[in-house]
C-alpha cells in the first residue's frame, strides 16, 4: 500500500502543496489534472527523482524516501514519459535492464534474470516481441516493454507518467486494461497520471484531481467526474452521463 501524507514540493514559483491520498494493494489510481497542474512533479516526488521538504510517503508502513536505493527500486517501480530508444537492443535486453539495481557493479544477468523477464512479457501479453529490436516497436508496444521493465524486480508500487500518451485509441485500451489486470492479478498499487477524464473514470478505482499543485478531490471515480468538479478544474462545460453503470463525460458547449 501506497501513502502520501502532506507532500510538499517547490520549483520555484510552482508549489505542491498539501497533496495526501493513498492507493491500497490491487488499486488503480489516476492522478488528472489541466497541463502544468503537478502531475509528474507529484509522480517523480514520490519515486524520489525530486526531494520532498519532508518525509511523506510510505510503502506498506515504511518510509520509503529513509529506505537505501536498492530496496526502494525493489517495493517501487516508475516508467517515465515515452521516451525514443536510443540503440536497437533486444526486446529482452531492455527489460532485463530492469534488475540493474539488485546486480553488484560487474555482475551481469544470468539465466534466472532472463527467465523472469520472458515471464512478465507473457504475463502482458508481449512474448513475441523478445527477440525484435527495441527500436522496431510501436507507441503501445514501446510502453508494455517499459512496463514489464519497470515489473521484474515484482515492486509493490507501479509509477506510471503518462502510459497512453501518443497511443491510438486501440493502445489506450490494450494498455490501461493489461496494467488494470495486473494490479488485480498481483496486487500491485497503481498510479498513473493521465489527460482523458473518461479514461480515467473507465480503468481507475480512484481519482485524485489535481489544480494548481493541490488535490481539488479525490474518490471513485463516480464521486469525483461530476460537472462542477470539471468545471472548477478545467474551466469548460460538461455533461456527466452513467453509461451501463460507469460516468462519462460529453462536451457540452
Ligand atoms: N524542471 C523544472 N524546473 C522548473 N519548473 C518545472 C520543471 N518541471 C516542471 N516545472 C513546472 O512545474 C509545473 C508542474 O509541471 P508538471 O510537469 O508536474 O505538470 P503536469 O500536470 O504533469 O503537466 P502535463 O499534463 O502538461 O504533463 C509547471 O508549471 C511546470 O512548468
Amino acid at each position: 500500500m501506497l501513502e502520501v501524507k502532506g507532500l510538499e514540493f517547490s520549483y520555484g514559483e510552482f508549489t505542491i502543496s498539501g497533496v495526501t491520498f493513498s492507493v491500497g494493494k490491487g488499486e488503480v489510481a489516476v492522478l488528472l489534472g489541466p497541463n502544468g497542474s503537478g502531475k509528474t512533479t507529484i509522480l517523480k516526488a514520490i519515486y524520489g527523482l525530486l526531494k520532498p521538504r519532508a518525509r511523506c510517503v510510505y510503502v506498506d508502513g515504511a518510509d520509503f524516501h529513509s529506505l537505501p536505493f536498492r530496496r526502494r527500486s525493489q517495493l517501487a517501480g516508475y516508467v517515465p514519459q515515452s521516451h525514443h530508444p536510443p540503440f536497437p537492443y533486444r526486446v529482452i535486453d531492455v527489460v532485463v535492464t530492469g534488475f540493474a539495481p539488485r546486480l553488484g557493479l560487474f555482475q551481469s544477468p544470468g539465466r534466472g534474470h532472463y527467465e523472469k523477464a520472458l515471464e512478465k512479457l507473457r504475463l502482458l501479453g508481449i512474448e513475441r516481441l523478445a527477440e525484435r529490436p527495441y527500436t522496431h516497436l510501436s507507441g503501445g508496444q514501446l510502453q508494455l516493454v517499459l512496463i514489464a521493465r519497470a515489473l521484474v524486480q515484482e515492486p509493490q508500487v507501479l509509477l506510471l507518467d503518462e502510459p497512453t500518451a501518443h497511443l491510438d485509441f486501440k493502445n489506450q485500451l490494450r494498455v490501461l486494461s493489461t496494467v488494470r489486470r495486473l494490479a488485480k492479478a498481483s496486487g500491485v498499487a497503481v498510479l498513473m497520471t493521465l489527460h482523458d477524464p473518461n479514461l480515467a473514470a473507465a480503468y481507475s478505482d480512484k481519482i485524485i484531481v489535481v489544480k494548481d499543485g493541490r488535490v481539488v478531490a479525490v474518490g471513485a471515480p463516480r464521486d469525483v467526474i461530476k460537472d462542477d468538479i470539471i468545471r472548477e478544474v478545467y474551466g469548460v462545460s460538461v455533461k456527466v452521463l452513467e453509461v451501463d453503470g460507469r460516468v462519462v463525460v460529453l462536451p457540452h458547449d
